[in-house]
């Protein structure tokens, strides 16, 4: 027992023949943020799906806050306080942003809302909603219909709606992904001011903002974990150095 928040042991998926994941372990601790490296095709989407309840493992366990969730389905997952960052492709586009928010509290809270009034008169909804967008920086925007924001703001409003269920462990599944510099600038701050307030997992290429942002790293290839530890640790890795010919993680 390492007793850490997430705890991932032996974790396998296997696509015919290629092991997407390939006998993991991986330990996230409370209050960290850990970041997951690894070219692409190491497995990276894979695992984080497995996290969430998305994609069964093959093999192995998880646990999570010390109880076992490998089978338990995605949905529990989230009642249990491990939220996936929502998918543009769940954004409500002709709604406001703060009734997409809402619209996550709501569906994560379940029967405790009445569905049938309109998640904007909530006060229920909408208090958390609002304290969730200020998190990501787009309170000014809470009005604003979604169709009208920038994909940096899209991304922006996913992470308000996966912070809104207030869960204990956030998989952020690559935030700067499309993003200029600017916008990747904007994310790196909002994550930084989510630092030790929330337990995140982190996956991304950008390399600048893992290594700004992360207490920890893991680094995957082909599936399996190769090296976890400080950026400065990853950085003066040699099997990670030879993973990425050299240069990306210097
Ligand atoms: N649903 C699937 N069916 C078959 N093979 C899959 C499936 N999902 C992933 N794979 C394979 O598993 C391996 C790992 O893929 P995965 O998408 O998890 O990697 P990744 O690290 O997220 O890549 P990227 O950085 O490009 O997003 C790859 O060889 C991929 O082709």
């Amino acid at each position: 027992m390492s007793g850490a928040f997430l705890e991932v042991r032996d974790l396998y998926k296997n696509y015919g023949g290629i092991a997407a994941t390939d006998h993991v372990d991986l330990d996230v601790r409370e209050s960290e943020l850990h970041a997951i490296i690894g070219p692409n095709g190491a497995g990276k989407t894979t695992l984080i799906s497995q996290l969430s309840g998305e994609v069964p493992p093959d093999g192995g366990r998880v646990r999570f806050g010390g109880r076992d969730i490998t089978t338990t389905p995605a949905y529990k997952r989230s009642l249990l306080g491990l939220a996936r960052s929502f998918q543009i492709t769940s954004l409500m586009l002709d709604m406001t942003v703060l009734e997409n928010v809402a619209l996550a509290v709501q569906a994560h809270a379940g029967h405790s809302f009445r569905f049938w009034r309109p998640a904007r008169s909530e006060t229920g909804l909408t208090g958390p909603a609002m304290e969730a967008l200020a998190a990501v920086d787009l309170a000014d925007r809470a009005h604003d219909v979604a169709r009208a924001m920038s994909h940096g703001e899209h991304r922006q409003l996913e992470i308000a709606m996966a912070l809104a269920t207030r869960p204990k462990l956030l998989l952020l599944d690559e935030p700067m992904a499309g993003m200029g510099v600017e916008e990747s600038q904007r994310m790196v701050e909002i994550l930084r001011g989510l630092k030790g307030e929330k337990t995140m997992l982190l996956i991304e290429h950008d390399m600048d903002a893992v290594f700004t942002l992360a207490d920890r790293i893991s680094v995957l290839v082909y599936g399996r974990v190769i090296a976890t530890g400080t950026p400065e640790e990853i950085r003066n890795d040699e099997a990670v150095r030879q993973a990425y010919l050299g240069d990306e993680v210097a």
